[in-house]
Parts: C-alpha cells; sequence; structure tokens
C-alpha cells in the first residue's frame, strides 16, 4: 500500500499496478483454490473444520479430567501422561485406490479411518485416549463430510477417545490418523515378547476381507442360497473392522507378544517371530473362518485365511497354563479366541525366524505365503 502524503510519479503508479495485479493474479489463484476446495458449498477450510470435526470433538465435559488440557484451536494439543502410564502412539494412512476403492462409502470410511488405528491400541492393551486427523480431500462435499464425519466420530465416542487436532488440505483423497492410548508400560502386548512353548491364538475370524476385496475386484464370485448375506458379510468386513479394545486390555499381564492383523496372518505372525526370535508351528485348519467363508472353495479359504490382509483381529501369543484363561476372557468380552499353533525356540541362534504349516491331520504343508506388502502387493 502507498503511504499518504507521498508524491508519486505515473512511472511509480503504473508499477505498483502491475505489481498490485500480479498480486491479484496470485490471490485470486489462492482464491481459486480455496473457492474450488469449498466448491458447491459455502464452506471455508476452517468453517469445515469447525462444522464437521470441532463441534463434535468439544461435544463433551469440560471438566471431565479425561479431557486434554488442550484440544483443536491452538498450534499443538497438550495431553497430560497418566501416572504409572505409558503413551501408546500409533499412525496408519488410508489412500484411496491403495487402501479402499474410489466413490466408498464416506460413513464406513470414517468408521474404518480409525478403526486401524485404533486396532494397533488394541494390540498393545493400550486404552483409546485421543487421536489426530490429517486429511488431503479433493473437494468439499458437504454430504460427504457429514457421512465421513459420522462414521468417525459414532467410533470415537464407543471407545471415548477424543479428537485433539490434525491438518486440512487439498489434495488426492488421503487419510491419516495418529492414536494415543494409555497402557502401564510393564504390561504392554509387545511384538518381542513370545516364548518357547507359547500357544499361537487369534480373535474373531480371519479372511472375510479379503474375501470381500476378492468380490470387489471380480477374483472370485459368491454362489448359492446364502450368496446375498455372504458378500455382505465379506464387504463388512473389509469396510467396518471391530478394533479388538477390550480383548487388548483384557489380555494386559496374561498374553505375551501381540500384534493386529494388518497385512495377513502369515506375514504378520512373522513380525513376531523376528522380533522375539522364535519359531512357529501353525494347523492351517485350525485358523477361524466364517460361515460365509467356508461356502468358497477350499483354495480361496487358504488364501483369504492365511494371507489376506485388513481383519485387523489380534494374534498372540501366552503360556499354555493361561488357557482356560484366556478362553474366560474371550467368553467375556464376547470375542472367539481360537488357539492356532505354538512357538518354539531357534534351531541355532542366527537362523531365520519361520512359520511351519500343517493341516489338522498333522501333515506338513509347504506353503509360501507372503503378507500384503505395499512395494510388491497382491
Ligand atoms: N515412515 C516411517 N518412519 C518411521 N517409522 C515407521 C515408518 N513407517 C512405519 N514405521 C514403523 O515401522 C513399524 C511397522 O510399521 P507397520 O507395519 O505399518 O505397523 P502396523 O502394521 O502396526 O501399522 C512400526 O513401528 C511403525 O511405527
Ligand atoms: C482398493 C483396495 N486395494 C487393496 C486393499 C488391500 N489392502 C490395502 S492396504 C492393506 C494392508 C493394510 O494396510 P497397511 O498400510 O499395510 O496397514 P498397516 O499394516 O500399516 O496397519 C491391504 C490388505 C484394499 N483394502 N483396498
Ligand atoms: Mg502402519
Amino acid at each position: 500500500m502507498a503511504k499518504a502524503g507521498i508524491e508519486r510519479s505515473p512511472q511509480t503508479i503504473a508499477a505498483a499496478r502491475h505489481s498490485r495485479s500480479t498480486l491479484c493474479f496470485f490471490n485470486a489463484f489462492c482464491e481459486n483454490l480455496r473457492s474450488s476446495l469449498v466448491s458447491q458449498t459455502s464452506l471455508s477450510e476452517f468453517s469445515l473444520i469447525e462444522r464437521f470435526f470441532e463441534r463434535r470433538a468439544l461435544n463433551r465435559s469440560p471438566n471431565d479430567v479425561d479431557r486434554a488440557v488442550l484440544g483443536i484451536g491452538d498450534d499443538c494439543a497438550l495431553i497430560a501422561p497418566r501416572a504409572g502410564q505409558s503413551l501408546a502412539i500409533s499412525t496408519d494412512m488410508l489412500v484411496e485406490g491403495r487402501h479402499f476403492f474410489p466413490g466408498v462409502d464416506p460413513h464406513a470410511l470414517g468408521h474404518k479411518t480409525l478403526a486401524v488405528n485404533l486396532s494397533d491400541l488394541a494390540a498393545m492393551g493400550a486404552k483409546p485416549r485421543a487421536f489426530t486427523l490429517a486429511f488431503a480431500l479433493p473437494d468439499a462435499r458437504e454430504a460427504w463430510l457429514a457421512a465421513f464425519s459420522d462414521g468417525l466420530f459414532e467410533l470415537a465416542e464407543r471407545f471415548d477417545c477424543e479428537l485433539i487436532g490434525g491438518d486440512t488440505t487439498r489434495g488426492p483423497l488421503n487419510l491419516c490418523v495418529t492414536v494415543f492410548g494409555d497402557v502401564p508400560p510393564d504390561l504392554a502386548l509387545r511384538r518381542d515378547a513370545a516364548r518357547d512353548g507359547d500357544d499361537i491364538w487369534v480373535s474373531g475370524t480371519l479372511g472375510d476381507a479379503r474375501a470381500g476385496l476378492g468380490v470387489a475386484r471380480g477374483e472370485w464370485s459368491v454362489t448359492g442360497d446364502d450368496a446375498a448375506s455372504d458378500t455382505a458379510t465379506f464387504r463388512r468386513a473389509l469396510e467396518r473392522p471391530e478394533p479388538r479394545i477390550a480383548l487388548g486390555i483384557a489380555l494386559r499381564g496374561l498374553a505375551r507378544a501381540a500384534l493386529d492383523i494388518s497385512d495377513g496372518l502369515a506375514g504378520d505372525l512373522l513380525h513376531i517371530l523376528e522380533r522375539s526370535r522364535v519359531n512357529a508351528s501353525v494347523d492351517a485348519d485350525a485358523v477361524p473362518r466364517s460361515a460365509a467363508l467356508s461356502r468358497l472353495s477350499a483354495d480361496v479359504q487358504r488364501r483369504c485365511t492365511l494371507t489376506g490382509g485388513d481383519d485387523y483381529e489380534l494374534c498372540f501369543t501366552a503360556p499354555a497354563a493361561t488357557r482356560e484363561a484366556i478362553e474366560a476372557i474371550g467368553a467375556e468380552v464376547k470375542v472367539p479366541v481360537t488357539r492356532i499353533g505354538t512357538i518354539s525356540t531357534l534351531k541355532a541362534a542366527a537362523d531365520r525366524p519361520a512359520i511351519t504349516w500343517h493341516d489338522s491331520t498333522g501333515a506338513p504343508l509347504s506353503l509360501t505365503l507372503q503378507g500384503f506388502d505395499h512395494f510388491n502387493a497382491d
């Protein structure tokens, strides 16, 4: 801006006009960018945040001691560690075309965005506390945002997990959550804690999410009298995984190692083996599967249960002496738990940990199985 009282030549005025018009062009460019972000709506970036995220995050009692010291609206959120507890922290990102199909139901996407993160807390035996949400959106459609935030907050409210911050930008659809939970450090279910003789357990059933992906991709089809309900079972498993929070917390002090199965049993169990420097022997037929999956071919069942990702069930190890207690916990939290194998020591200290597979008769199976890998993906 020209200062008052300073006389300017026509050239100076022209130059100022030129630089102002460059500035105006830049401003118009920014304005276009912003207005296309909020096209079809009257929402600004900040009213979008306020309306769909901050308002619901604040819908809580301000005096509750469980709440963050400072939530949305400042440069950082503030949360105080609890006495005797560690903060469990994990991040997972969902990318359109990679983790979900374009056009997926936004309510389901909101659910899954938080669910896959809460699942990591469950796998650690941690109690959810807070989360941040960073996302890029190609545009800001109100109906989409309303459904997405409903799916997200319905799950957040069920687990009393508070949204404390995030970031919003325009770009290809991409959602990233960071979760924070509480766990007493000596009771955290770590990947490096499996020991010789431990049973290997999994929660729920495995393979339905992969079956759903296969149906969506046309890799196989669902036939028979139950086709409609089986298809719905698979789709639900793929789109709305249930984080096993109550089970994870109940397993504190009983289970040794644990993780959640995001990349498939074969790949994820190997993470426990590598961290714990042990081997595993697994009965491939004992891996629990839904009635719907049991109606697909034996080949597809094996592929889905052993290598299918996206199940978000827990895989954990525990000493044989805790079998009854673990069965009782499964009954109490209403999540089936199934023993599928045993941990053993490495033959030589330098050996690479491995899984040996057998069938229900004990006959060895020679399976070459790989977990989901973003750079070598199935
Ligand atoms: N870009 C990264 N920088 C640092 N650590 C990472 C990065 N990506 C993954 N990790 C870490 O690698 C480990 C394995 O990651 P991942 O397989 O994604 O775990 P999970 O299946 O629990 O999400 C985790 O401890 C995770 O924090
Ligand atoms: C459109 C689409 N393609 C493929 C998949 C399958 N898939 C994508 S990522 C993934 C593994 C889990 O994702 P990742 O980022 O590895 O999660 P993390 O292990 O970090 O929790 C699977 C099974 C899918 N769910 N949707
Ligand atoms: Mg991850």
